[in-house]
């Protein structure tokens, strides 16, 4: 019983749900990170009120259109890192449906059933209900809870492990992880031939894919104005596909300024992640982002990481490297890449900046 109220403590829905006046004093991010801390200048220039990552129609992928999407692709990953995909071939409904499970479980499912899916505290990025992100316990902690799901290799596809409720949850996220690892095959495709790559040239070198979608639930926050829903970061792996629900939150650095992500529900986020950045010698950046909360609506997105083996080397693809362009990173094994990113904590870009020659 001790152990399931100390459990219950710990989801930041349920300290939302006591309707503290403020945040536990862990929530409380330092003052040069809170998200309005630089506040918005009183009038901002037009051109800084329109800044919004490109969207790319990717209908029609015949040997026309695919010149000129190649051509946007390759300026949204110079520019940005981000961007919005259309007419990507995911059916809305199964983008409602994922979306319309995930806020269910949450929103629904009493905390007691939540619990019996608890994620492993005391190990990182386990499968299930979780809240924590980092191995360190003195970190500022985001105002988040979660769900994360293993779904790619099949060998790693357990639905037991997820929620049955609602009823079609399981039979909902392995549809949607089957339909996003083909999405994100198709963009990396797209992404080595907007650098002049063979098409499969990055697919390849990030050989089998795996796949980890995170369900996101961000409560309302009595004090948006000093904490975080997720802290700055970069994803870790290669390719990160995310869609969001009509609340708004995601924000990502452009230029030092953080440029709010406007949530378009056919839509999907496409974030450039640190396996990408080193890949391709760093012509791609991976995209900083964040979450931020605010005080009347709960928000949930849900991300979906595309990843190599914790076995594999990742170094910049050989096409990209000549004695006129050296590498610019060293060589990783992903597997220890991504242990050093959850015991040092993201802080922006760190990890991948840390591999720069
Ligand atoms: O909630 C969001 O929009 C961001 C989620 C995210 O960045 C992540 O899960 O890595
Ligand atoms: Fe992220």
């Amino acid at each position: 019983m001790a152990e399931v109220e100390k459990a219950t403590a710990a989801r930041v829905q349920a300290i939302a749900q006591s309707n503290p006046p403020q945040v536990p004093p862990q929530y409380i991010q330092p003052p040069q990170i809170r998200p309005f801390c630089s506040s918005p200048s009183p009038s901002p220039s037009p051109a800084r009120a329109a800044a919004r990552i490109p969207a790319i129609d990717l209908s029609g992928l015949d040997p026309t259109h695919r010149d000129r999407v190649r051509a946007e692709i390759g300026r949204a990953c110079r520019d940005w890192g981000a961007f919005h995909v259309t007419n990507h071939g995911v059916p809305s409904w199964l983008l409602d449906r994922a979306r319309a499970v995930g806020s269910s479980f949450f929103g629904d499912v009493p905390m007691d059933e939540k619990l019996a899916y608890a994620c492993d505290p005391s190990s990182s990025a386990t499968e299930g209900y979780g809240s924590r992100m980092l191995e360190n316990d003195d970190s500022v902690l985001d105002w988040r809870d979660y769900f994360d799901h293993h779904t790619l290799p099949l060998s790693r596809r357990d639905p037991s492990r997820w929620p049955s409720s609602p009823p079609d949850y399981r039979q909902v996220m392995a549809e949607y992880s089957d339909r996003m690892g083909l999405l994100a095959k198709q963009l990396l495709g797209l992404i080595s031939e907007s650098l002049g790559l063979p098409t499969s040239c990055i697919e390849r070198w990030v050989g089998e894919f795996y796949q980890n979608i995170t369900i996101s639930y961000y409560p309302p926050c009595p004090q948006p104005d000093v904490t975080l829903g997720l802290q700055a970061h970069s994803d870790m792996g290669a390719i990160t596909l995310l869609i969001q629900d009509d609340v708004g939150g995601l924000q990502v650095l452009k230029d030092r300024e953080w440029i709010t992500v406007e949530p378009l529900s056919n839509a999907i986020v496409v974030l450039l992640a640190d396996q990408t950045e080193i890949m391709t010698n760093g012509i791609y950046r991976s995209a900083e982002h964040r979450a931020i909360t605010n005080a009347s609506r709960a928000r949930l997105s849900i991300a979906t990481f595309h990843d190599p083996s914790k076995a594999r080397k990742i170094s910049p693809v050989s096409e990209l490297v000549s004695d006129s362009s050296p590498p610019r990173y060293h060589e990783v094994v992903y597997g220890d890449y991504v242990s050093s990113w959850y015991t040092k904590g993201p802080e922006g870009k760190r990890n991948v900046d840390a591999l720069l020659l």
